[in-house]
């Protein structure tokens, strides 16, 4: 039975958290992505012009799945593509002996930019693993019947290292009790409801709640529109700002506290989470934590409400379901 545990080290502002994984034998940092289902790492088959600065996965260690190609689009339409070799990838000590590793052929310039991360770890639902003819399993799938508990846990921190678990619950990581919603897989997301929302101290509602999904790959929490709109409207200086995509906030403001209410329970995210960064280095004007979710089909709790919790990824009954508690 295994399980272990693996450090999630945050880049700059927290836009996105890396982790350590061996894969034949190279170590990458791969970000970890519960809102995708491909394992791609840049490799030596990328082009020089792309990968440069980036950890490469040299492929002679691994068996090539002959004919197989992936061809992943994110929602930010940042994209990879490639081929695929079978080899040894070990997480925290957790050891897949023949993962689908998906060796990239060619990347959007957002990932050449982002020397820091050398690929990405999906950990959504197989179901959505973009590998023809024949999708193959993710990480966790992988390796789940050989884990203690077939479960992952997230614990990212604000600005500070945080981990990544599997195969077991770390009961030291979280106050309270685990609040446990069912998850809708049909889109291949960890997807549940929430209950509803609000703003500062009082409950002074912001709105009802809805379809969204838990993606430790998106740095920011999208929301409906009448929920953000309203919670900014409470923020001095608050704007939309069409040229930069959404809310704009001082960074001298102080936000409220937010709160999410999902299975009967309230998790808050501290204002400051949602004070995110300067629209560049020095400005005075800074991006929300808190956007519209318009045009995506569901909200996406991404790490500006995951680094608030303690978030329990839990595959080991009947149906999957998602747990949270405060940190
Ligand atoms: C298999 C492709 C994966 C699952 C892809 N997943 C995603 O885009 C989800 N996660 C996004 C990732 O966490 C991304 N932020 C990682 C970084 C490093 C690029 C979004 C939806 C929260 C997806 O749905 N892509 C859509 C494109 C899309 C998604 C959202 C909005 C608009 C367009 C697609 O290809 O659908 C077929």
């Amino acid at each position: 039975c295994q399980t272990g545990e693996v450090a999630a080290d945050p880049q700059l502002y927290d836009q996105s958290y890396l982790s350590p994984v061996t894969i034949g034998n190279s170590e990458l940092m791969l970000d970890f992505d519960t809102g995708s289902a491909d394992l791609w790492c840049f490799s030596t088959e990328s082009p020089a012009a792309q990968s440069a600065g980036h950890g490469l996965y040299n492929p002679s260690t691994g068996t090539e799945l002959d004919g197989a190609f992936w061809d992943i689009t994110y929602g930010d339409q940042s994209a990879a593509s490639g081929n695929v070799f079978a080899d040894k990838v070990v997480v925290g000590g957790v050891t897949a002996t023949k993962q689908a590793v998906e060796a990239a052929t060619s990347v959007s310039y957002e990932f050449t930019e982002d020397v820091a991360s050398d690929g990405l770890l999906g950990l959504a639902f197989s179901s959505i693993n973009t590998i023809l003819p024949q999708p193959q399993t993710t990480f966790f799938d992988t390796v789940r019947n050989s884990l203690a508990k077939a479960v992952f846990t997230v614990d990212l921190k604000k600005g500070a290292a945080g981990s990544y678990t599997f195969g077991y619950i770390d009961s030291s990581k979280y106050s309270g009790a685990i609040t446990y919603v069912p998850v809708n897989t049909a889109n291949g997301f960890w997807q549940f409801t929430a209950d509803g929302y609000s703003a500062g101290g009082s409950d002074s509602s912001t709105g009802r709640g809805g379809v969204a999904i838990a993606d430790t790959g998106t740095s920011l929490l999208y929301l409906p529109a009448s929920v953000a709109k309203a919670y900014y409207s409470g923020i001095q200086g608050a704007t939309f700002d069409f040229r930069q995509g959404g809310y704009t906030i001082p960074c001298s403001a102080t936000p409220p506290d937010f709160n999410v209410a999902i299975g009967g329970k309230t998790f808050t995210v501290p204002g400051s989470y949602i004070n995110y960064a300067p629209l560049r280095a020095g400005s005075s004007t800074c991006f929300g934590g808190i956007q519209a979710d318009t045009g995506i089909g569901f909200s996406i709790f991404g790490d500006v409400f995951l680094k608030a919790v303690y978030a329990v990824f839990d595959d080991s009954g009947s149906s999957p379901r998602l747990g949270f508690a405060a940190q």
